[in-house]
């Protein structure tokens, strides 16, 4: 083991309160809202092909022209509760949203920076009706805030000369005040998403982070806040120079999802999603291929499967309303996790082989197996191998528990469980209620005595 004095300060999972109710949520909302939003992936009647919330780095895009955006920004339709809705129909149990992503534009009204929501037509602070909406609606608020500041003079890619130096002491102060400040007037915030940690400018601040990681947690105890936000004295970021994972969970999984339980080596982990291929801000022409309900779906399951959570992405217009497909979407998810979001909620690995019927999860503490069906096998017949000790009691449809099902014993540890599910063109859930397998080689016989 390397001696490190700013590496991770704690190794496996959180055991508090607030971080298993985190780890619990299985289904988030991300919400990217900003500047962005106005000119939607278009400028002078032409399309950007990058991600929206990116178009001030596009080269057809004037800096100064991106900068006046501020003077149009008043969502006139925004509804901070119709927001908060959406989330709930979806069944969201958090939500993500940012303050300030790169292009340094506040959505609250900082003390610390000109360009934010307080010097926009609107006026008004735009986090602190969030942040009440979705709390009324009991759904648990992350932070989003981008370290990248393409907007404060002292931002620099990396630091090459004393003057780079100097500039980025007072960008870290910056920085800091920021982060105080929006911990002091969103108290309610369980944690904070950061993102544009990836320059070497901020790489090379691993006592100054480290220093601020603890000065945050102290103000905000139970404060979660992700692998993407420091790196250790080597440079070394989501996993320290030995290999411990850095802050709460993992937050590598940005539009990719693991395959394998090995691949999130034993650590909480989010995955976020975005509705379209690579679009988190508003974007007019949603090109390439949209996700689907089902699509979704299965991804929420697989994430659960092994041990994440699932946070898909909402990007709202300039003007504050959010876009029929993402309204439409969230109502899809939100029937199918109507019924089932017991096989989502406060579950997580459950220690299965992983079968071509689909992903299996299990509830915490709780003998119960969740059978997520995206594969019917043409037999009917459903896969599954226990592990030695375990028998499965009982099994039946989530959707209609009086439905119990038909279990065989095909070899030993491994059944066939034979489900009709009502309806095929939608994912579905078996239930195994397990038990202890009585002792093996004792028969019913010898019991009888
Ligand atoms: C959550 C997303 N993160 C921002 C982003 O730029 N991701 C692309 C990226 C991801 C990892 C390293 C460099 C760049 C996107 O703009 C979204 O905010």
């Amino acid at each position: 083991k390397i001696k490190l004095k700013h590496g991770s300060h704690r190794e496996g999972k959180r055991t508090d309160a607030i971080m298993q109710k985190w780890r619990g949520n299985g289904l988030g909302q991300f919400i990217h809202w900003g500047l962005y939003a106005i000119p939607g992936g278009e400028w002078n009647g032409k399309q950007y092909n990058g991600a929206a919330e990116w178009i001030r780095s596009w080269n057809e895009m004037p800096k100064p022209a991106y900068d006046s955006l501020i003077y149009k920004f008043n969502p006139v339709n925004f509804n901070a509760d119709q927001w908060a809705a959406i989330a709930k129909d979806m069944g969201a149990r958090y939500v993500t949203i940012t303050t300030k992503h790169h292009d340094g534009f506040c959505l609250w009204p900082s003390k610390y920076t000109s360009y934010t929501v307080a010097n926009s037509p609107w006026k008004k602070d735009i986090m602190k009706p969030l942040v009440d909406a979705y709390d009324k609606a009991g759904i648990d608020v992350i932070l989003y805030f981008s370290i990248m500041d393409w907007n404060h003079p002292g931002w620099r890619y990396d630091i090459k000369t004393r003057a780079d130096s100097i500039a980025f002491e007072g960008f870290k102060k910056f920085t800091r005040n920021q982060l105080i400040e929006l911990l002091t007037m969103y108290p309610k915030a369980k944690g904070l998403w950061f993102d544009g940690t990836w320059d070497k400018s901020w790489i090379k601040q691993a006592k100054f982070a480290d220093e601020l990681e603890a000065e945050m947690r102290k103000l905000r105890p139970g404060l979660i806040i992700g692998s993407r936000f420091r790196a250790d004295e080597y440079g070394k970021r989501h996993f320290d120079s030995n290999n411990v994972l850095m802050g709460d969970y993992e937050q590598g999984w940005e539009r990719k999802l693991p395959n394998t339980i090995a691949d999130v080596h034993g650590n909480d982990w989010d995955c976020v999603m975005t509705i379209p291929e690579n679009q988190w801000g508003y974007n007019k022409a949603w090109k390439g291929h949209i996700k689907t309900s089902t699509e979704l779906i299965e991804m929420t399951a697989k994430a659960v499967s092994l041990g994440g959570n699932f946070v898909l992405n909402f990007g709202p217009k300039g003007d504050g309303s959010i876009r029929d497909q993402e309204k439409r979407l969230a109502l899809e998810i939100g029937d199918w996790m109507k019924v089932n979001n017991e096989a989502i909620y406060n579950c997580g690995y459950s220690g299965l082989e992983k079968q071509d019927w689909g992903y299996s999860t299990k509830k915490t503490r709780i003998d119960k197996i969740y059978m997520v069906v995206f594969n019917i096998p043409v037999s009917g017949a459903y896969r599954v191998k226990l592990p030695a000790k375990t028998a499965i009691a009982k099994s039946y449809l989530l959707a209609d528990q009086n439905q119990v099902l038909k279990v065989e014993e095909v070899h030993t540890n491994e059944y066939f469980v034979y489900a009709n599910p009502a309806s095929q063109s939608k994912p579905f859930v078996i239930v195994l209620e397990t038990k202890k397998k009585e002792r093996s080689g004792e028969n019913n016989y010898d019991k009888a005595k």
